[in-house]
């Protein structure tokens, strides 16, 4: 029962738990203790390919783990080292759409940090509302808006378990400072600076693609790209004191306009994910073999 005194099992115990758990079972099953998690957005998941002496644990063998259900989305972590950095790759990530709870979508995070990760890097595949953004445009997320959370969808919902975190994180300073900026540094180097992008990520339920309206409104908001993932994660990881960077590639532009014929589909978003995969991938590789590891910044 709960240490809360309530005589109950609560939620947020069983979650410690459970975590706990598959931490341990993960640890007992791989050579690998990861710093580094590296979460793969979707037809993103080659960056998983870039490890070195690779460990595959397919998510239907871990305890506790929910199973991946989209195409583009393989379903297992990829241990190994990166640029000599020991890493955990989700090859695939869990969405709110999926039908999971957000805190068994999140959960992973929470797996990490019990398992020693430091940093984590998600991508994702996003939707362009900023006009100036093209199809192939890699944004580093600076900041985002939560919409699920402005209707109360958070997955620090319940209980706080001061175990990994304050009941009220700071959101300020999500996306980390010396990260965005390592990577505009080795974008410049490998002379990936035209494509290169900063902004605003906004995240919604889906799975439907956004309306016209919806997409100006997003677009007034202040959002340059719309996405259906990462915040939740990114909000985790922040709660646990793990240092976040995201990049969003920015697989298609928002519709804006009653005249266009532009319809979103997901065929489409897999396709910019594998033409700009290789770029990707040096980019977040390289910033990887940068990493310092000491993590200052809980
Ligand atoms: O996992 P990400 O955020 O990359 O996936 C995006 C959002 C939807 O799951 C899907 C739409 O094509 O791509
Ligand atoms: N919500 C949303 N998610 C996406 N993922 C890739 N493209 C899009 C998009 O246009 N909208």
């Amino acid at each position: 029962v709960c240490e809360c005194g309530s005589g109950r099992l609560h939620q947020h115990q069983t979650q410690h738990s459970h975590c706990q758990a598959t931490a341990d079972w993960l640890l007992s099953n791989t050579q690998v203790q990861p710093t580094v998690g590296i979460v793969c957005g979707s037809g993103l998941g080659g960056l998983a390919e870039m490890l070195k002496d690779r460990q595959v644990i397919k998510y239907s063998d871990i305890p506790n783990f929910p199973q991946s259900t989209v195409h583009g989305h393989a379903g297992q972590l990829v241990f190994g080292t990166l640029k000599g950095k020991p890493c955990v790759c989700m090859q695939g990530r869990f969405h709110l759409y999926e039908g999971y709870s957000i805190q068994k979508i999140t959960l992973p995070m929470r797996v990490f940090k019990l398992m020693g990760v430091e940093t984590m890097i998600m991508t994702n595949a996003a939707g362009g509302l900023n006009q100036d953004y093209k199809v192939g445009d890699v944004m580093i997320i600076k900041d985002h808006i939560n919409m699920p959370g402005f209707a109360g969808v958070s997955p620090l919902t319940g209980p706080n378990d001061d175990r990994f975190g304050v009941r009220f994180p700071c959101m300020s300073d999500a996306y980390d400072r010396e990260l965005r900026q390592l990577a505009h540094d080795v974008a410049a180097e490998l002379s990936y600076s035209d494509f290169l992008q900063e902004g605003v990520y906004c995240v919604l339920g889906g799975p439907s693609f956004e309306t016209i309206a919806e997409c100006r409104l997003l677009h007034k908001l202040g959002a340059d790209a719309v996405g259906m993932s990462t915040v939740h994660e990114v909000i985790v990881a922040r709660h646990a004191g793990m240092r976040c960077f995201a990049l969003s590639l920015i697989t298609n532009r928002a519709v804006m306009d009653y005249d266009s014929q532009e319809k979103a589909n997901h065929e489409e978003v897999l396709e910019a994910g594998r033409q700009r995969a290789e770029q990707l991938e040096k980019l977040v590789s390289t910033m990887v073999a940068r990493l310092e590891l000491n993590n200052n910044n809980n």
